[in-house]
């Protein structure tokens, strides 16, 4: 039986991928072998030595203590694309309503005062203080390439808008997904500089930490818009603020109410909405529930953020030995040496790195004695054994 703790509520329709009678799944229970988390804080809390395995329904990890889970062998799983489609439409929501002062005009519309004729006078005078401006008009700039910078830089090309990107490290298959209309920018400056409009989606860490900075948004165009809906900390706030009271920012959109830019009048602060459908929150559960479940009962590892992608069909009569280690020289040797050792036979093997990393999976003709486990754990670089 595996014990399964939830940090979030996760949708029904993934927690049904582990059967009951297999898997014990629960918002309390003592030493779980693995966390389902949305985006509960983790850096916080004690997280047991049971777990082998945590699983993030959606895409950012920051939440996560991702190296201190690498350290003990813990593969930390995510969601990739499970939830992007949702994320882009609240990102074009968001440039609609920049554009076209949507939140404004309704606040001033429903605080109108008077009998119907008073308020058709008051409509016809006010509506002039929120002439806005269409899309195609407009240059955006999209920074991060991936499952939503993808969507959104394609979406935005659609709705007939100049579209630059920027994205160091994109990969093919996104490098594939993207619409041949979207412009490359050299830099984020470049990005910047060339820009009406610039929307974030990278994740949150040290190199993106503040990167739009005051001296960033100084390059933008003048009643620039700022779309934040990836992490608050990826924008420097107080910078954004100084460039709304300048004038120099029309808007800042974004998915973090903070303390810092909720009550400006010029920013639309949505309450970490991108992944809240149902169908995005299903997605997530579903994709992140079936990777869990083969690594529990398989070992394989597929969407992990710190683990190589490992999948090995498995081998009829024999015993599947996980391993995670460090990516140090003659591990596999002396892995293979001690199981010659005991005179178990290999009937397949697959060895994968990442990073500082590596991950073998080793079907293993019939059972394993528990000594030999043992063995293997005391290796020096082996962080993890498991027999399956
Ligand atoms: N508001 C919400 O509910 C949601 C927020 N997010 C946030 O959006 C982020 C992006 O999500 P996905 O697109 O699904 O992730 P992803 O991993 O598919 O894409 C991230 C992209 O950022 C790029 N990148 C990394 N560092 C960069 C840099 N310094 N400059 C330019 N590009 C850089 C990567 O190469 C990658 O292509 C997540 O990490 C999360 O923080 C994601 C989903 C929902
Ligand atoms: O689970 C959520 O609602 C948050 C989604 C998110 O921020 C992410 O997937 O990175």
């Amino acid at each position: 039986m595996f014990r399964v703790l939830t940090l979030n509520n996760i949708s029904v329709r993934g927690l049904e991928r582990l059967p009951r009678d297999r898997y014990e799944v629960a918002s309390a229970l003592s030493d779980p072998h693995a966390v389902l988390v949305r985006s509960a804080d983790m850096h916080s809390i004690d997280i047991p030595a049971s777990v082998i395995g945590v699983g993030r329904a959606g895409a950012g990890t920051n939440n996560i203590p991702v190296s201190r889970l690498s350290a003990r062998g813990v593969p930390v799983f995510n969601a990739p694309g499970a939830n992007a489609n949702a994320v882009k439409e609240l990102v074009i929501t968001g440039m609609f309503l920049a554009a076209r002062n949507v939140c404004q005009a309704w606040d001033y519309a429903r605080n109108l005062k008077g009998s119907d004729e008073e308020l058709d006078v008051a409509v016809e005078q006010g509506k002039k203080k929120f002439v806005g401006y269409e899309l195609p008009s407009r240059t955006l700039g999209v920074i991060g390439l991936g499952a939503v910078g993808v969507e959104v830089a394609n979406a935005a090309h659609l709705l007939g808008m100049r579209v630059l990107g920027f994205d160091p490290q994109i990969t093919v298959q996104r490098a594939w997904q993207l619409s041949s209309g979207v412009q490359q920018a050299l830099s984020l400056d470049d990005l910047f500089s060339r820009c009406d409009m610039v929307t974030v989606h990278v994740p949150l860490m040290e190199a993106t930490r503040g990167f739009v900075n005051a001296a960033r948004l100084r390059l933008l165009k003048d009643n620039g818009v700022v779309l934040n809906f990836s992490r608050a900390a990826i924008v420097d706030e107080k910078a954004v603020v100084d460039a709304l009271d300048s004038g120099k920012l029309g808007a800042y959109i974004c998915d973090f109410p903070t303390n810092a830019v909720k009550h400006h009048p010029k920013v639309v602060a949505l309450p970490h909405l991108g992944a809240s459908t149902g169908e995005a929150e299903e997605n997530c559960a579903i994709m992140v529930a079936d990777t869990l479940k083969d690594f529990l009962e398989n070992g394989n590892i597929r969407h992990s953020v710190n683990f190589p992608e490992a999948v090995l069909p498995r081998t009829v009569n024999s015993t599947r030995l996980s391993i995670a280690n460090e990516n140090v020289p003659n591990m596999v040797g002396q892995i293979s040496t001690a199981l010659a050792n005991a005179k178990l036979n290999i009937a397949d093997l697959l060895n994968k790195s990442r990073g500082e990393l590596a991950y073998t999976l080793i079907d293993v003709d019939g059972q394993v004695p528990a000594g030999v486990l043992d063995q293997l754990r005391k290796i020096d670089g082996v962080l993890n054994v498991r027999a399956l």
